[in-house]
């Protein structure tokens, strides 16, 4: 029960409804009990002919049954559904507020579709965990208690051929199942992550795909993981039925068994003749209730897997999240230390030893090549990571100390990739802010070189924006944000020169007095940098300001020579 420790403790939130699915399931099944019971009990009573007011008050009896029976059904499916939707709203809730501090590392450690399949699968497959696992097992015990001890006051002999079968039907059978099915049970679930997967992949990669010719190739194996998947599920539900059918004739054997001990207590003289049909049926009707024990094990296993595949997410990383938070409207400073950081799964080191001092209020360049650890220091900076080894301080303070919403509320980000939101420009450029207006937006935009109206439409992922259309609205949002640390990585990589400059004037302008990195793939332009931090294989190689980076004539300065024959 350790995996599904997160799942019950929000199952137990909902104790009100609990109870009343109890109480109205108890009802419903002792009603229907009562029901047969006092059926059988009018059909011998009617063959002896009594008078007609014995009949009249055991048909109100059988009436009044009849409709408890269904208010209790219709009662308990209520209450139990709406303690199953408010679960699986609580549950999604915690989840996504535990997935939230890790949301930045995680798509490096599951792909897309395997975390779909968690979010919606996992979370789905348990609405089965209070349904048919949590409460029908207490119903069904206090049902059977019931009856076996009314039955014992007619035939103490009939009440042990019920509580046997009581065993047998809801003990012996599902334990035996669920032995079984442990060995297939995960199967499907890891063929459903693996559809989903390749679905992912498929969708997402579709344009690639069909320009590589991969498609035909991709689209067999996707097609193979959906034939192994509805494999699994149909021998899930043959295993499934096959629980159900032995089951249903274990407890069809025990009617006859009561029957046949009646008919032999009843020759003996040990058993009055009239209780005799009314036994047959309580037998019956009984063991309805044993039913839902039949499915119980495979959709305990399933939620224990769900649960255990829903959780490791957040539980494999425990992240430091940091309790102190970065002062407001400060421009900060930046400090590192000896810093060594691996990506979690690879072998090498991205970033070795780096030491580096970023000013409060300076403008600071990171250029090297590609690959050499450039974005990695920026998602160190943005604590999108920890330093394996080393110190990194902002405004003095240790990083890990530094709850990562103060760190990200305190800055203007500009990443390589950003999101756009399916909408209009105005929806996308509100994320920098709730409160902005419709001038103050228009004016960014007009900075970025960008004519747009507010009301324009933007489509999923930015689909209908030219790439440096997109860049220039990331650098939109990120003017609108007015914070005082700004953290650039490329941010026009894709625009055109005389926009770039035009970009950069407005950016520097509204930059005064606040710390500024900027990422940056050219080398021109940086002259008005106070320090140019040059990076290579993972470490910082020099920095100095320009002028001193050139006068030096070292590896900047190499780079600068090599662009210049390349342009000239
Ligand atoms: N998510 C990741 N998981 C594992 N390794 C990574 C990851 N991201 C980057 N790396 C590795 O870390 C090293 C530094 O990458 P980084 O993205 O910081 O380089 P960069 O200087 O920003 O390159 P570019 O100019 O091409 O953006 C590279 O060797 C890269 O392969």
């Amino acid at each position: 029960m350790k995996d599904l420790r997160d799942v019950i403790q929000l199952v137990v939130l909902e104790k009100r409804d609990i109870v009343r699915s109890i109480l109205f399931g108890f009802l419903a099944g002792i009603s229907a009990v009562g029901l047969f019971a006092s059926s059988g009990y009018l059909i011998s009573k009617a063959a002896l002919i009594p008078p007609l007011y014995a009949l009249t008050v055991l048909i109100a009896f059988l009436k009044l049954f009849g409709f408890a029976r269904a208010l209790g059904r219709y009662a308990e499916r209520y209450y139990s559904h709406r303690a199953t939707f408010t679960i699986l709203s609580n549950l999604r809730l915690a989840f996504y507020k535990r997935l939230e501090p890790h949301a930045p590392r995680i798509f490096q450690k599951y792909r897309s579709g395997d975390l779909l399949s968690r979010i919606v699968g996992d979370v789905e497959s348990l609405q089965n965990f209070f349904l048919r696992v949590y409460y029908p097992p207490v119903v069904l015990g206090i049902i059977f208690l019931a009856t076996i001890v009314f039955t014992s006051i007619f035939s103490i002999s009939v009440a042990v051929v019920l509580l046997l079968g009581l065993v047998i039907t809801g003990l012996f059978i599902p334990a035996w199942y669920s032995v079984k099915q442990r060995k297939y049970a995960h199967r499907v679930r890891e063929a459903r992550g693996a559809l989903s997967t390749e679905a992912a992949e498929f969708l997402y990669g579709y344009r690639d795909l069909r320009i590589y010719q991969q498609l035909a190739k991709k689209k067999e194996i996707l097609l193979k993981t959906a034939d192994d998947y509805l494999d699994e599920e149909e021998r899930d539900g043959r295993q499934r039925l096959s629980n159900h059918s032995w089951n249903t004739f274990v407890t069809l054997i025990i009617s006859w068994v009561v029957t046949g001990l009646g008919a032999f207590l009843v020759a003996e003289g040990d058993l009055n003749g009239l209780f005799l049909a009314m036994l047959v049926m309580i037998s019956l009707t009984v063991f309805e209730n044993a039913a839902p024990m039949a499915v119980l094990p495979s959709h305990l296993e399933d939620s224990k897997r769900a649960s255990a595949r829903l959780f490791s997410i957040v539980e494999k990383e425990k992240v430091d999240k940091g309790i102190w938070t970065l002062e407001d409207h400060q421009a900060p400073s930046i400090k590192m230390s000896g810093v060594y950081f691996r990506f979690p799964d690879d072998e090498r080191e991205a970033l070795r030893e780096v030491t580096l001092s970023i000013p409060e209020g300076s403008k600071t360049a990171i250029v090297g090549a590609s690959g050499s650890g450039k974005s990695t220091l920026m998602q160190l900076f943005m604590k999108f990571h920890t330093p394996s080894f080393g110190e990194l301080s902002v405004n003095g303070v240790d990083i890990r100390k530094l709850s990562e919403e103060s760190v990200w509320k305190n800055s203007n980000v500009v990443l390589q990739e950003n999101h756009y939101f399916y909408g209009t420009i105005r929806q996308n450029l509100q994320l920098a802010g709730d409160i902005l207006t419709d001038e103050e937006m228009e004016q960014a935009l007009e900075e970025v070189g960008l004519r747009f109206d507010l009301g324009q439409k933007v489509l999923e992922k930015g689909e209908n924006l030219s790439g440096g259309e997109r860049q220039r609205l990331a650098i939109a949002r990120a003017f609108l944000k007015g914070e005082r640390l700004w953290l650039l990585d490329e941010p026009t990589s894709s625009v055109d020169a005389l926009t770039e400059r035009m970009i950069f004037e407005h950016l520097y302008q509204r930059a005064k007095g606040d710390t500024l990195v900027l990422i940056s793939h050219q080398l021109n332009g940086l002259e008005k940098m106070d320090q140019i931090i040059v990076m290579e294989e993972g470490s910082v190689r020099e920095a100095g300001t320009y002028h001193e980076l050139i006068e030096k004539q070292g590896y900047f300065y190499e780079m600068k020579q090599i662009e210049q024959n390349i342009f000239s």
